[in-house]
């Protein structure tokens, strides 16, 4: 027998024969068992010892089965109870199976039945530690990132997020890349009452193909396709209780536009090769950096599926147009040991940030991965900083810097046409350490392997 079909058991039965016979038998069958006589001994037991499962005898001597039940009930153990009752006391089990015994055996039986009862009541323990376990780890997955932002856009939308997260109805969202709206669906989710606790599914239409995506979003039976060779249920079921945010909602396919306005409606839908409906509570937060109206406009989206995920509305505004708040996320993203040359925190204030925040973040990271001394300067920012239109004004001020950084780059093609692309010797002629070859490769966008014969 192998270790997982192994029960944790203990029999508290007062009639010796038969509890010597029950323990025996279960031992026989690789079950780790312990036993009890009385009520005492059990609770004692169960202080020292955890059980997956234990049988009480209802008619003991002293404290009965049904106290004992109802003491380690109010104890909060997570023991599955499993009641032996007499011709007499049936009723005494309905009694008990209220007060949290997971089912009962009359007496007599076959030790045979007692194993198979004890199998499903052991089954019973393993998916309520499965729930508790995987509440946890929805409880855990909480976002401890905040959506940070003082300017007024952002407030606003901050504010609006407290006032839809706990209403129940559908958001769409949008904004630019990068703006932040995976980020605001979560918020949205954990500022729900009723669904906080449980999970909050993403699915993204434009990384999927079209028939993918509606067996994600309403699974698949067996057989349904070639490739489906398991039955597999989809992101409605995953999420039931919860929260759906589609990402890219733009994306999705006119052909299963009607079957999302369904669920939508009614919460309804079947998988893939299924004639069965199921039903389904979700919230949908749908986003999008596309204008769907305009979609609907061009025939490309339903106009009654857009009426229906644009309930509420949430428009994140881009990093340009959110002021200092720039300056807050520098802060929030960069370590306390850091800091940025002026200019160069200048040029990063006036760059319009097309990718929006994740670009940000993206050259904060390549920042301090080429700065030194924990100083970003001009030269550790990606070129189209650097050479933005908007940046004229700073950089007619670092006009110097500019001019020596094209002197600098043409030296080093210079060189490395000299030494074949070998960047070892390379940094050795220009007396420079390789360490700092490779930062101004990286920086001027050189390519030294087109310098190999
Ligand atoms: N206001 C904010 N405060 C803090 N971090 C933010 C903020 N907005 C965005 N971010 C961060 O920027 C990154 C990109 O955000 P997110 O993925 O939510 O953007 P998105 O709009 O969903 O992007 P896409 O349209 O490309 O899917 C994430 O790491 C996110 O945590």
């Amino acid at each position: 027998m192998s270790i997982a079909n192994e029960m944790n058991l203990l029999i508290v039965e007062d009639d010796d024969n038969f509890r010597e016979m029950a323990v025996a038998w279960m031992r026989r069958k690789g079950h780790r068992v312990e036993e009890a006589a009385n009520a005492q001994e059990a609770l004692k037991l169960f202080e020292e010892k955890y059980f997956q499962v234990a049988i009480f005898d209802m008619n003991m001597p002293g404290i009965s089965g049904l106290e004992l039940l109802q003491r380690v009930k109010s104890d909060g153990v997570e023991t599955q109870i499993l009641i032996l009752t007499g011709q007499a006391t049936v009723e005494n089990a309905v009694a008990a199976m209220k007060m949290g015994a997971c089912d009962y055996l009359t007496k007599p039986f076959p030790l045979a039945d007692l194993e198979h009862r004890c199998r499903l009541a052991h089954d019973l323990w393993s998916l309520q530690k499965e729930n508790r376990q995987l509440k946890e780890v929805i409880a855990r997955g909480r976002p401890e990132k905040l959506m940070i932002g003082e300017s007024k856009p952002m407030q606003d939308v901050i504010r609006l997020i407290e006032r839809v997260g706990p209403t129940d109805k559908a958001v769409l969202i949008q904004g630019e890349s990068g703006t932040g709206k995976e980020l605001a669906a979560q918020a949205i989710h954990h500022a729900s009452e009723v669904r906080a606790e449980k999970p909050l599914v993403t699915i993204n239409c434009a990384a999927l193909p079209e028939q993918l995506v509606e067996s994600e979003l309403f699974g698949h039976e067996k057989g349904a396709f070639t490739g489906a060779t398991t039955t597999k249920s989809g992101l409605f079921e995953v999420a039931d209780g919860g929260t759906l945010f589609i990402d890219e909602i733009g994306e999705l396919p006119l052909s299963l536009q009607p079957k999302l306005l369904r669920v939508l409606e009614d919460g309804s839908f079947r998988r893939v090769g299924s004639h069965q409906e199921r039903r389904v509570s979700v919230r949908i937060i749908a986003a999008t950096n596309r204008d769907l109206s305009e979609e609907v406009a061009d025939g490309n989206f339903r106009e009654d599926l857009y009426y229906r995920i644009n309930v509420m509305s949430l428009v994140l505004p881009p990093l340009r147009k959110r002021g200092k708040d720039i300056n807050l996320l520098i802060d929030h993203f960069l370590n306390s040991d850091w800091s940025i040359a002026e200019d160069a925190l200048e040029l990063m204030q006036n760059y319009s940030w097309p990718g929006n925040v994740r670009q940000l973040i993206n050259a904060l990271e390549r920042a301090t991965i080429l700065a030194e001394e924990n100083l970003i300067t001009i030269e550790d920012l990606p070129l189209e900083v650097v050479e933005s239109t908007d940046s004229g004004e700073i950089l007619k001020r670092s006009e110097n810097v500019r001019r020596l950084d094209l002197i600098e780059r043409a030296h080093i093609i210079e060189v490395l046409k000299e030494e074949q692309g070998n960047k070892a010797r390379a940094s050795r002629t220009l007396g420079i350490h390789r360490r700092k070859l490779y930062r101004l490769l990286e920086r001027f966008e050189i390519d030294e392997t087109s310098y190999r014969d």
